[in-house]
């Protein structure tokens, strides 16, 4: 397979019932590769003919889908996962040129990364039971049942990653669903559903569709949908949210942050800086997780930042088809003018500029990796999340301190601890405020961790075994044993 290069033009806009869809008749999308600004493919948005006939067979197909066993619609994902492990290689190509990542990074976190998700979940599905509940002599049972036809809407930062993090839980219970990609890199989920029915996905059940925001609201508001799960920003998330609370609709909502990382005066420099690099650079700062507060104790702080500046020197900025790059563009003009805004803003509010924030004299969308020093909380590049590669640096005293001011936010999505003392890293790690957490680490997602945020970062869990309950509802039966007692 390391031979196969995908076409950046798709076969067709749309993915439906089994088989590529056109209808150009929808409003035109062209894909921009970000490292070059150059159009590489044209798509169009889902006319309302193509999403009746994604929610019509998705209804129908879910229906029978529902009733085979779970470990046989496991095994689909399972054989799926193995397919997409074997074509690693042009699906980060693919990715990358879709989303201007390098490929150093597509080929180890963005197919491999939904492969662990399809197999994850292709293999817990048979799992998928219900409970015996002892009454006395009466007794109860429930059934896992699917919740039927869920629309996924993804992020442009990991569209494989973000389709099958939808998909194989949801269709490991029992459901269908219509995956609607970002408009700014609509190729990849085409290739997830190419890989599900070759795998033996019974036509109908994973949909791909094109559009902007103005088809994820026709879709999250079709009386024929059951769940929306969004991954996107807070005030996209907002708006899903309360349109699918109108149908009294199932929501995950994974949103956005503005995440903390605390670093003592005890921790490992190297780890700590490495860890805000994870949680700060890769991905150009594209990542929903990012630990954009860097909390450094003031005995460590100078030294953090000298030891930063030094080892951003290694950013190797270039072709992110060259496997020697390690840091990309961003993903459209657009980002790079919002990231240049918090530049400007961040030196006009009196941080320190300590190095990067430069925009490449290149075609395509280029910013190098910043680093700002004395920020305070009350900066805009303090509070609000730009997703980009901004690191903002923030000195506190006490323990106390840094968690009040870590706690300050309306986000709560993660957060981070470096330190060598064991008991404060847990002691802390249980006062913030954050859904996923991590320890001496920063930005690991393994399927088998949930992942998700509290407060405005999001409602519910992807990945793990939480998902599955994002994805399906109990049917709770009463067994009686013996007479009926009925007063009249
Ligand atoms: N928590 C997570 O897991 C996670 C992961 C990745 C990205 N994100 C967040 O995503 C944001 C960046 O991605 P983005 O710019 O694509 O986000 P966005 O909110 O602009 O768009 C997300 C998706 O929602 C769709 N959309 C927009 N308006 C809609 C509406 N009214 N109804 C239905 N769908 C609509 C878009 O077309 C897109 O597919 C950041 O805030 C980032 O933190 C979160
Ligand atoms: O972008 C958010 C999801 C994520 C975090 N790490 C990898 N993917």
């Amino acid at each position: 397979m390391d031979d196969l290069i995908y076409d950046t033009q798709p076969q067709a806009s749309h993915f439906v019932d089994g088989a590529y869809l056109e209808d150009t008749d929808g409003i035109p999308i062209d894909v921009i590769y970000p490292a070059t600004g150059e159009v590489i493919g044209r798509v169009h948005a889902a006319t309302d003919e193509v999403i009746d006939k994604a929610i019509e067979s998705g209804r129908r197909a879910q229906a029978e889908w529902a009733a085979m066993s779970p470990r046989e619609r496991g095994r689909v994902l399972t054989r799926a996962a193995q397919i997409m492990r074997e074509r690693n290689r042009p699906l980060s190509i693919l990715e990358t040129q879709d989303t201007g990542k390098p490929l150093q990074e597509t080929l180890v976190a963005d197919a491999t990364s939904g492969a662990d998700a399809l197999e994850y979940f292709g293999g817990i599905a048979a799992g998928l039971t219900g409970e015996h509940i002892p009454l006395g002599a009466d007794w109860a049972y429930t059934i896992r049942e699917p919740l039927g036809l869920c629309v996924g809407i993804g992020a442009w930062n990991y569209p494989t990653q973000i389709a099958c993090w939808k998909a194989a839980p949801a269709l490991a219970c029992g459901n269908a669903m219509i995956f609607k990609p970002s408009e700014t890199t609509p190729l990849s989920a085409l290739k997830v559903a190419e890989i599900l029915h070759e795998a033996g996905l019974p036509s109908g059940l994973f949909n791909v569709v094109q559009g902007a925001g103005e088809v994820g609201g026709r879709l999250t508001t079709d009386p024929r949908v059951d769940k929306v799960s969004l991954t996107g920003s807070v005030p996209t998330g907002r708006k899903v949210y309360a349109a699918a609370a109108d149908g009294l609709k199932h929501v995950t909502m994974e949103l956005g942050g503005k995440s903390p990382i605390l670093i003592f005066d005890d921790a490992d420099l190297e780890d700590a800086v490495g860890g805000a690099i994870m949680g700060n650079f890769y991905s150009s700062g594209q990542i929903c997780s990012n630990g954009t507060r860097v909390f450094v104790q003031k005995g460590l702080k100078d030294r953090f930042v000298a030891r930063m500046e030094e080892r951003l020197k290694g950013a190797v900025i270039g072709d992110p088809l060259n496997e020697a790059t390690n840091f990309g563009p961003l993903v459209s003009a657009r980002q790079m003018e919002i990231v240049e805004g918090y530049l400007k803003a961040g030196v006009a509010e009196g941080a320190r500029l300590v190095t990067g924030g430069e925009r490449l004299d290149r075609d395509g969308f280029w910013i190098t990796p910043a680093l700002f020093d004395g920020v305070t909380d009350e900066m805009s590049i303090a509070r609000e999340e730009i997703f980009g590669p901004v690191l903002s640096v923030l000195e506190f005293e006490t323990e106390e301190e840094g968690i009040a001011r870590a706690n300050a936010t309306e986000y709560g999505l993660s957060a981070g601890v470096f330190t060598r003392d064991i008991s404060r890293a847990h002691r802390v790690i249980g006062k913030l405020e954050a859904g996923t957490c991590f320890i001496n680490s920063y930005n690991d997602a393994p399927v088998e961790m949930p992942f998700g945020g509290v407060k405005m970062s999001g409602v519910g869990r992807e990945n793990a075994k939480a998902a599955l309950e994002h994805y399906s509802q109990l049917k709770s039966v009463y067994v009686r044993m013996g007479r009926v007692e009925a007063p009249f």
